[in-house]
C-alpha cells in the first residue's frame, strides 16, 4: 500500500484557507476533494505526536508489534531479541577491551612489551567484533523471517475487519474515513518491526556505552546526553512538521491522483481526445503539482532550518564536552587511556545517535499509521455484522418486508418510507418506479445488507416459522441470496474467476461455471476467446480481452446464477443488452422462478414486468401500487399504467399485454443448493 507522501502544510494551525485550494481544484471539484467535511480523524494522532504522547505510545505500539511477532513466529522473535541483547553485550565488552588495550599502550615501557601486554585485550576486541558480526547476521535472518509474517497478520486483521462492517456504517463519512485511513498502516507493522530492531540495536549499544562510560568516569555520561538532546529535538520537530503537512494536503494529493487516473482510463479515452478533456485535466494536474512542489520546497527549507539549529546546539554541546575532557586530562582527573576510550565511545555513540534519531523519526511516523489501522480495526469491530444470530428456519419460502423505513446516513429524506413487499419462491417479483424511488435500497434490505431503522423483514417458511432480519444469523441470509447489482464488480481476473467468485465460499466447479455461462448466454463467447476461460477480462494484461458492456452484463448474470441461491435479486440486469439478448435474459429469469427460485427483478423495462407474478410500484420510498400487470393496468390514473403507456407509446404501440416480452415457464423443481 502506498502511503500518501508528504505534501503541504498550511500556515501553522490553519486548516482550510482558500489560498491552499488551487484554481483547478475549485474548477473541477468546487474546492477540496474530500470524503467528508470534518477534519477530525487525524487530530488524535497529531496530538499524540507531542513528546509526552510519543513516549507513552511508543512502548505500547512496539509492544503490539512484538506481540504480533510472537503470535506470528515465536522462535524468530526470540532470535531477534536475543541477537539484539547479545550485540549490546558485545558492544560493552568491546569498549572494556579498548580501555584495557589503551591502558597497556599508554603505560610506561618499551613498545614491544606494551603491545604484548595489550594482546589479550586486543584478542577480546577481535572476539567481540566476530560475535557482533555473527549476532547481526542472525538478527537479519530472523527479522527477515518475521517481518512478512507480521505484515500479513496486521493486514489480515484489518481487511477481515473492514470487509465485515455493516454496509450502512460504511455509508457514514466518519466511519468510512477511519476505515480508509487504516489502509495506510497495514505495512507499518512490518516497517515498525524493522525499525524497532534498528532502534533496539542502537539503544542497547548506547546503554552499553553509557554504562561503560559511567563506570570509567561519572562526568562522561552527561556529556553524551548533552550531545544527544539537540539532535533528538530536531528529529521530533521534523517528524511533526511532515506529518501535519501530509494531513493537510491529503485531499489535494487525492485530487491529483484522481486526475491522473482519468487520463489513462479506457472508458474516458474517447472524451479525453475528442472533447479535449485531457487538455483540461493535464492543465489541472500541472497547476496542482506546482502547488505541491511549492509545499515540498517550503518543507525542505523548514527542515534545513531545523537541522541547522539542532546541528548548532549539538556542535556547541560537543565542543563543551571535548573542552571538559581536555580539562580533566590536563588536570589529572582522568587517565589518558580512559580519555581515549571516552573519545571513541562518544564518537561512535554520536554516529549511532544520528541513525537512532532517523529511525525513531520514521518509527513515530509508522506508529501514527499503525494507530490509524488499529483504530480502523476497532471501528470496524464496533460496526461489524454480528457473526451470531438465529438460524433461518429450514425451507424458507418467502421474505416479507413490513412497513420498512430506511434513511441513508447524511441524507435529508428517507429512501424507504413504510414500504411493504413480499417476495415468494417460485415467483418473479418486479420492483418498478422512477429513478430514486427506492428500488435498489429495497433489494439491499432484502439481501440483508441494510438494516431498516423501522419495520421488520421476516424470513418465513411455509409452516409459519420465521426469523426477523436483525435477529437472523446474517451469513445464513447471505448464503440464501444471489445478487446482480446495477454496478456489479468487474474483477480484473480471468473469465472463470469472474463467474466462480459468485460463490467465493465454495471450491470452483468448472462444470457449473459452464452451465451458468450457458444460461447467461455467454458460454460461446468465452469459449471462443484465444485463452478461453483463462482469458483475463481486462485489456492491458497478458491474455487480456476487452468485453463490451452487454457481454459484461452476461458475465455478471452468469456469476449470480453460479451461486444457485434460492433468492435472486437482479437490478437492471438487461440495461446493456441488445433486444434479442434481453428477451433471452428475461426468459432465463422466468425459467429460474419456474425452478423454485424467488426472482426479484428491478427494471425500467415494463414490457418484462408485464409477466411478473407480482409488481410493486415505488414512489419516493413508498409502495404506491401492487398487483399483477392486469390489475395495475386497470387503475385508470395509476402510476404503473402511466409509465407503461408512456413506454409503449415510444414504439407506437397500444398498451396491451401483447406488447409484453415473452415469459418462459418450466415445471417447478426444487432449488439444488442453498440453505433454505
Ligand atoms: N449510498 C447512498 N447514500 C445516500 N443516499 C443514497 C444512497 N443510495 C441511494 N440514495 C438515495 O436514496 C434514494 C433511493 O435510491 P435508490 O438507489 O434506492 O433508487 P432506485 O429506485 O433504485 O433508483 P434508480 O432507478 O435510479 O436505480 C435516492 O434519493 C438516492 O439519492
Amino acid at each position: 500500500m502506498t502511503k500518501p507522501g508528504p505534501a503541504n502544510e498550511p500556515p501553522q494551525g490553519a486548516k482550510d484557507t482558500d489560498a491552499e485550494i488551487s484554481d483547478a481544484e475549485r474548477e473541477l471539484y468546487g474546492g477540496r476533494l474530500r470524503y467528508d467535511q470534518v477534519y477530525v480523524q487525524h487530530e488524535g494522532p497529531l496530538i499524540r505526536l507531542s513528546f509526552a504522547h510519543m513516549a507513552a505510545a511508543l512502548p505500547r505500539m512496539m509492544g503490539m508489534v512484538l506481540r504480533t511477532g510472537r503470535q506470528s513466529d515465536r522462535r524468530a522473535l526470540a532470535g531477534v531479541v536475543i541477537a539484539q541483547l547479545g550485540q549490546g553485550v558485545t558492544s560493552a565488552w568491546g569498549l572494556v577491551a579498548v580501555n584495557g588495550a589503551l591502558t597497556e599502550l599508554f603505560a610506561d615501557g618499551p613498545t614491544g612489551h606494551k603491545l604484548r601486554d595489550a594482546l589479550p585485550s586486543l584478542l577480546v576486541l577481535g572476539m567481540a567484533a566476530v560475535a557482533a558480526a555473527l549476532l547481526s547476521a542472525w538478527s537479519t535472518a530472523m527479522s527477515g523471517r518475521l517481518e512478512p509474517q507480521v505484515e500479513r497478520a496486521v493486514s489480515g486483521r484489518y481487511y477481515a475487519a473492514v470487509t465485515g462492517v455493516e454496509l450502512e456504517a460504511t455509508e457514514r463519512p466518519e466511519v468510512q474515513r477511519q476505515l480508509e485511513a487504516g489502509k495506510f498502516g497495514t505495512d507499518s507493522a512490518r516497517s515498525m518491526l524493522r525499525l524497532s530492531v534498528g532502534v533496539g540495536n542502537v539503544l542497547i549499544a548506547m546503554i552499553a556505552a553509557a554504562g561503560v562510560l559511567a563506570a570509567l568516569h561519572w562526568t562522561l555520561l552527561p556529556m553524551l546526553l548533552a550531545i544527544a538532546l539537540p539532535k533528538g529535538w530536531g528529529a521530533v520537530r521534523s517528524a511533526r512538521r511532515e506529518y501535519v503537512s501530509r494531513l493537510h494536503w491529503v485531499d489535494h494529493r487525492r485530487a491529483i491522483a484522481s486526475l491522473l487516473a482519468y487520463l489513462t482510463r479506457p472508458h474516458a479515452a474517447g472524451e479525453i481526445r475528442v472533447h479535449a478533456a485531457g487538455t483540461k485535466l493535464l492543465a489541472g494536474y500541472e497547476e496542482m503539482s506546482r502547488q505541491t512542489e511549492a509545499e515540498q520546497r517550503r518543507l525542505a527549507r523548514a527542515q534545513a532550518a531545523t537541522d541547522l539549529v539542532a546541528g548548532a546546539f549539538a556542535g556547541l554541546a560537543s565542543l563543551s564536552c571535548y573542552g571538559l575532557l581536555w580539562w580533566l586530562l590536563t588536570s589529572g582527573g582522568l587517565p589518558l587511556a580512559v580519555g581515549g576510550t571516552a573519545v571513541i565511545a562518544i564518537r561512535t555513540s554520536t554516529a549511532r545517535l544520528t541513525s537512532l534519531v532517523q529511525q525513531v523519526n520514521r518509527l513515530y511516523e509508522e506508529l501514527l499509521f499503525l494507530t490509524d489501522t488499529e483504530t480502523a480495526i476497532e471501528v470496524a469491530a464496533e460496526h461489524a455484522i454480528p457473526p451470531a444470530g438465529t438460524a433461518l428456519p429450514p425451507a424458507v419460502d418467502r421474505v416479507r418486508v413490513q412497513d420498512v423505513s430506511f434513511t441513508y446516513p447524511g441524507a435529508d429524506s428517507p429512501a424507504l418510507k413504510g414500504a411493504s413487499v413480499t417476495v415468494r419462491r417460485g415467483e418473479v417479483t418486479a420492483l418498478v418506479g422512477a429513478n430514486g424511488s427506492g428500488k435498489t435500497t429495497l433489494t439491499k434490505v432484502l439481501a440483508g445488507l441494510l438494516l431498516p431503522a423501522e419495520g421488520q423483514v421476516w424470513w418465513e417458511s411455509e409452516d409459519g416459522a420465521r426469523v426477523e432480519l436483525r435477529e437472523a444469523r446474517r451469513c445464513d441470509i447471505f448464503a440464501s441470496v444471489g445478487l446482480l447489482a446495477q454496478d456489479f464488480p468487474r474483477w480484473e481476473m480471468t473469465a472463470a474467476a469472474n463467474v466462480a467468485i459468485g460463490a467465493g465460499d465454495r471450491p470452483r466447479d468448472m462444470g457449473r461455471i459452464r452451465e451458468a455461462a450457458q444460461d447467461a448466454h455467454v458460454l460461446p463467447l468465452i469459449e471462443s476467446l484465444p485463452h478461453g476461460w483463462d482469458s483475463i477480462v481486462f485489456k492491458g494484461y497478458e491474455r487480456g480481452v476487452q468485453l463490451s458492456g452487454g457481454q459484461w452484463q452476461k458475465v455478471g448474470t452468469a456469476r449470480s446464477l453460479y451461486r444457485r441461491a434460492p433468492f435472486l435479486l437482479v437490478d437492471e440486469p438487461t440495461s446493456a443488452l441488445d433486444p434479442h439478448a434481453e428477451i433471452a435474459a428475461f426468459e432465463g429469469l422466468w425459467s429460474l422462478a419456474g425452478q423454485g427460485h424467488a426472482v426479484v427483478l428491478v427494471t425500467h423495462r415494463l414490457a418484462a414486468t408485464a409477466n411478473a407474478d407480482r409488481i410493486y410500484v415505488l414512489e419516493q420510498g413508498r409502495v404506491v401500487e401492487e398487483g399483477t400487470h392486469t390489475e395495475l393496468m386497470a387503475h385508470q390514473d395509476g402510476v404503473y399504467r402511466g409509465m407503461y403507456i408512456a413506454q409503449a407509446a415510444q414504439f407506437g404501440l397500444a398498451a396491451t399485454a401483447a406488447t409484453a416480452l415473452p415469459a418462459a415457464r418450466r415445471p417447478s423443481a426444487p432449488v439444488e443448493e442453498g440453505l433454505v
